[in-house]
């Protein structure tokens, strides 16, 4: 059943690459996303995190449907956008937009600002004069001085070139937003003006986020809820306090001992992490979690975990919790 609250929701989605190494060698598949089910509340930010590789992108860009999926439904205000065929995604595209990490790659090098964030408006037909006055607006909006409007993007620093990548982002009045590591790229002194930009413009244009990143703390920060990805599955989903006072899952658990914590009589005992990451051609068997976790079992080794909500708006995969 489809709630009035939900804005996005996806179920069994998968995406498999499949990768050759050469003519003769043997084709392998990598199972960048596989079996995620969540949705996502009109209105809030859902953080995702989890170590390089374990899908976040991928499913931020399926989300948008900027790939293709192998398996699964993802549907935005209850339509299913997996199966909409090139014109309803056309119609329905100016709703989902994207923040990217590196805003100087997303940004055509040829184009004045001017352009760029106009140039959303007139692949939808909104009319010069307009297109001209939401620019003006959204120019002051990111922070960026109107009079900066005919540079380039390469007269710009890194933090202000996101600034107009989040205009362009915003120039159809998106419902939904994914932003990849959108502060990954920038200078530590810039972090913080960025992500306090992004919370003030969702209060203003009331959108929702899927706030992809690295760093735990940056999340918790922006985020009402936050799921833990590993190796192309959700291990655990919940309140954003909830989960950082009272983490479920082992792999959870091991991310938040590694944030140092700036209270000096807090101590946390720091729970090292066996080993590297499987990788996802090979992911192993029964929970993906097993070979690097501290409380596996033999039931881990063969039984995948369900994703269940332990307790309410709290969800798990762990045998163990
Ligand atoms: N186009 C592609 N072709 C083949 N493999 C891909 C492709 N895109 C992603 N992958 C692989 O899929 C897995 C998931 O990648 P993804 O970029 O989604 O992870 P991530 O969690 O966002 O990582 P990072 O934080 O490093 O960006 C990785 O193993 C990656 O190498």
């Amino acid at each position: 059943m489809s709630d009035t609250k939900e804005l996005v929701r996806v179920e069994g989605l998968k995406k498999y690459f499949n990768l050759s190494n050469g003519v003769f060698s043997k084709k392998s598949v990598v199972k960048a996303v596989d079996d995620l089910s969540f949705s996502v509340q009109k209105g809030e930010t859902l953080g995702i995190v989890g170590e390089s590789g374990c899908g976040k992108s991928t499913t931020g860009r399926l989300l948008l449907r900027l790939l293709e999926a192998t398996e699964g439904e993802i549907y935005f205000e209850g339509k299913n956008i997996t199966t909409m065929n090139k014109k309803e995604l056309k119609k329905n595209r100016r709703h989902f937009q994207m923040i990217f990490q590196d805003p100087f790659a997303s940004l055509n090098p040829r184009m004045k600002v001017e352009e760029i964030i106009e140039e959303p408006m007139k692949t939808v037909g909104i009319e010069k004069s307009k297109r001209k006055q939401r620019m003006l607006k959204l120019l002051n909006d990111v922070g960026i001085p109107e009079s900066y409007r005919d540079r380039y993007p390469h007269e710009f620093s890194g933090g202000q070139r996101q600034r107009i990548g989040i205009a362009r982002a915003l120039a159809l009045e998106p419902k939904f937003i994914v932003a990849d590591e959108p502060v990954a790229a920038l200078d530590v002194s810039i972090q913080a003006q960025i992500i306090n930009l992004l919370v003030d413009l969702q209060k203003e244009y009331q959108f929702t986020y899927l706030f992809i990143a690295h760093d735990l703390s940056v999340v918790q920060y922006i985020s009402d809820r936050v799921g833990v990805m590993y190796l192309g599955q959700m291990m655990e989903l919940s309140e954003s306090d909830e989960l950082y006072e009272n983490p479920l899952h082992p792999y959870t658990q091991a991310l938040l001992s590694a944030i140092p914590i700036p209270d000096l009589h807090t101590k946390r005992e720091q729970i090292q992490l066996e080993g590297e990451i499987p990788s996802p051609v090979n992911p192993p068997s029964g929970c993906r979690f097993h070979t690097r976790c501290p409380i596996a079992t033999e039931r881990c080794k063969v039984e995948v975990p369900e994703f269940r909500e332990i307790k309410k708006g709290h969800y798990a995969a762990c045998h163990e919790v």
